[in-house]
């Protein structure tokens, strides 16, 4: 059997066109744009170039974005001062600090200086929280894309047996709570995992975020099966892959994303709808 593959690229920009026609409404009745502040500290290139796509996506939306690029140097305390003016501008609907940051700043404490209301990237522990108890609010940009780009395809999640390698705070656990709201029944695998083969045969729905090219075998994949590959690995020569074999995989796989074109689109499609969300649910209190 050869997957279909999931075209993240297409249903992002598909989102993105949604969330343009909800800016423009709110524009013709004279409400103004969202308003995302991105935080850039030092120069690592990877991240410029996410922060790049962030503040692309946002002129295609009409959403206005404030990037901040800080030296590496800068303290902690400067930028929680930062944040609380972001915070404190009725003008400002989400902050976005890039991670990962320099090692003199302690980034749980960044996140939760943000205000919950404004937190965009839902790593807030209220926010977190709020996904916890099935009441979420602002939701992780990155599982709830995968959820996105699962409902666009017609995979039906209820009942799934789902897998996730991965568990840090901003991918691997958000994305577990997201599959168990959607009704599947979740096996988290991590470091100390003791077979993590015998887990991933079993996987009718698998969703690798470890950050760790290979990893995952394609003789491993369950037969048809659906395989969403979070990792973004950059290899000597340049080009991009994920944690997935993804030619074997994708002989077994009956659904499989492609690193690029598959998840990262749906997490900057999702970004800008939290951005304008965030909007929304302030205007409403
Ligand atoms: N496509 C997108 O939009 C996005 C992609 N990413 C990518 O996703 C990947 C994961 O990101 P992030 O969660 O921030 O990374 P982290 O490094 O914070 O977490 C990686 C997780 O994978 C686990 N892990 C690492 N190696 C193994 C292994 N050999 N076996 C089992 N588990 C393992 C770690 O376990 P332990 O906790 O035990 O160390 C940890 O829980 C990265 O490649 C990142 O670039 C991230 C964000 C968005
Ligand atoms: N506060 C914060 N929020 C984040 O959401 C956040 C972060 N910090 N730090 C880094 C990770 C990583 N991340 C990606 C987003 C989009 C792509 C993406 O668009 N990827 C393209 C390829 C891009 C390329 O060519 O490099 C694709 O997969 O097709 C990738 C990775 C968000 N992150
Ligand atoms: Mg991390």
């Amino acid at each position: 059997m050869t997957a279909q593959i999931i075209n993240g690229k297409a249903i992002a920009d598909s989102m993105l066109n949604q969330i343009l026609l909800r800016v423009k409404t709110r524009l013709d009745q004279g409400k103004r744009a969202p308003a995302l502040a991105v935080i850039l500290i030092g120069n690592d290139p990877a991240s410029s170039i996410y922060v790049r796509n962030k503040r692309l996506a946002c002129e295609k939306v009409g959403i206005r974005s404030i990037v901040y690029e800080l030296p590496a140097s800068t303290s902690e305390a400067e930028l929680l001062t930062m944040i609380n003016g972001l915070n404190a501008d009725d003008a400002i609907d989400g902050i976005l600090v890039q991670s990962p940051l320099p090692p003199q700043i302690d980034e749980k404490l960044v996140i939760e200086h943000i205000s919950a209301a404004k937190d965009v990237d839902g790593f807030h522990p209220y926010n977190i929280g709020r996904l916890t108890v099935r009441q979420p609010t602002l939701r992780s940009c990155t599982p709830f894309g995968v959820i996105k780009m699962l409902q666009a395809t017609g995979i039906e999640l209820m009942g799934l047996d789902a897998v996730v390698i991965g568990v840090s705070n901003h991918v691997g656990r958000p994305m577990a709570l997201e599959l168990l709201l959607a009704g599947c029944t979740v096996t988290c695998c991590h470091r100390h995992t003791k077979d993590l083969q015998a887990n991933v045969e079993r996987a009718d729905l698998l969703v690798v975020a470890a950050g760790k090219a290979g990893l995952v075998k394609g003789e491993w994949i369950k037969p048809g099966g659906v395989v969403i590959d979070i990792g973004i690995n950059r290899l000597a020569n340049g080009s991009l892959c994920g944690d997935v074999d993804f030619a074997t995989a994708k002989e077994r796989a009956g659904w499989i994303t492609p690193v690029p074109g598959g998840v990262g689109p749906m997490t900057i499609a999702t970004l800008m709808e939290n951005t304008l969300l965030a909007l929304e649910l302030r205007e409403t209190i």
